[in-house]
């Protein structure tokens, strides 16, 4: 077999196409279409950890359906470790977890413990790996102590990590993660990601990770793709996308005393606070060349430069 070298996901222009009927008059009804995903293309080798990101209504949700087998494509081919997601539901359920910000997975009324042993039975788990990864991730994401808690009464931070742990008992060899972060207070959210990079890393699973919380692509991934109008705007290194989308960068500056706003070519004066000055000039610009220029006319004390944030990058790039 030669499917170790093979993508764990595999889509070719894989389109999803909805029919809505809408009414039209008393007794017409009109047919209109929506093209949420179209001709998309992407291969996600085993072991990626993939941040998958698009302005709302891009077609991310939709095509996450289609990997995870809850929808079926309008057109193309998809293979999930694989399978093919419709085909092979039942299978696929057992080679991927899923986790949504927004909704548990979990039982609303049971506690955290009996939620996962109910689990344990829908998936079949053998028994001895179920009790391993319990232990496992109840240590890692620190849940012993609530393991008798009904879920209705956690934290959103506390139900995330129980979240995580229903979604993993199973060994997925694809995680699925829909804003894993949402609403986390800045401990929780930090708690989550050194976790998936662990996960990632010391197992060797499979992330697509979806969030419009860019720290989130910033601090766990290499690889972004982002999806814009249902197909694939940009796929590659977050680095790269930063040095082609960032207009600007910004040089922080100490003068030695208060002044006015420096005035040098090729930069302008975005904020004055006494001594120190926020300049923009653009990405691709020699800032070196910028530094000396400023100190040739100002005495510096200090000087740093900022890279654009990657929200105004993928600002950039949404607006084309
Ligand atoms: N069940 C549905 N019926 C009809 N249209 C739908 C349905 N689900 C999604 N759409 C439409 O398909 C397009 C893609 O939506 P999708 O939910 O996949 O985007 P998304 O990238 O996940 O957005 P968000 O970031 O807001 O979650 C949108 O235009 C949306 O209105």
């Amino acid at each position: 077999m030669n499917s170790v070298s093979r993508p764990i996901i595999e889509a070719e222009n894989l389109s999803k196409t909805y029919t809505l009927r809408k009414k039209a008059g008393r007794l017409k009804r009109e047919r209109t279409t929506v093209e949420a995903v179209r001709d998309l293309n992407l291969a996600v080798a085993e072991g990626e950890l993939l941040g998958y990101i698009g302005p709302n209504g891009a077609g991310k949700s939709t095509s996450i359906k289609m990997f995870t087998g809850i929808l079926s494509p309008s057109a193309g081919t998809l293979r999930v470790a694989g399978l093919e997601p419709i085909r092979d539901r039942k299978q696929l359920a057992r080679r991927i977890g899923v986790v949504f910000g927004q909704r548990t997975t979990l039982w609303w009324d049971l506690p955290l413990r009996d939620s996962f042993a109910l689990l344990h039975r829908m998936y079949a788990v053998p028994e001895a790996r179920f009790a391993a990864n319990l232990k496992r991730y109840v240590a890692l994401l620190e849940l012993e102590p609530l393991l008798d808690t009904p879920v209705r009464q956690l934290s959103l931070g506390q139900r995330m990590r129980g979240d995580l742990t229903a979604a993993l008992l199973h060994d997925p060899a694809v995680l699925y993660l829909d804003e894993p972060t949402i609403g986390l207070d800045v401990t929780s959210k930090a708690v989550v990601r050194e976790f998936l990079a662990e996960l990632n890393r010391e197992q060797g699973t499979t992330i697509v990770l979806t969030t419009h919380d860019l720290d989130d692509i910033e601090r766990l991934c290499r690889r972004v793709v982002v999806i814009d109008h249902g197909t694939v705007a940009y796929d590659g290194d977050l680095d790269a996308l930063r040095a082609r989308f960032a207009a600007d960068r910004t040089l922080v500056v100490d003068l030695a005393e208060p002044g006015p706003a420096i005035d040098v070519p090729g930069a302008t004066v975005a904020r004055v606070d006494g001594p120190r000055q926020w300049l923009t000039f653009p990405a691709e610009a020699n800032a070196a060349a910028l530094v000396s220029a400023i100190a040739a006319r100002y005495e510096l004390l200090d000087v740093s430069i900022r890279d654009a944030d990657i929200e105004e990058v993928i600002r950039n790039l949404y607006t084309g």
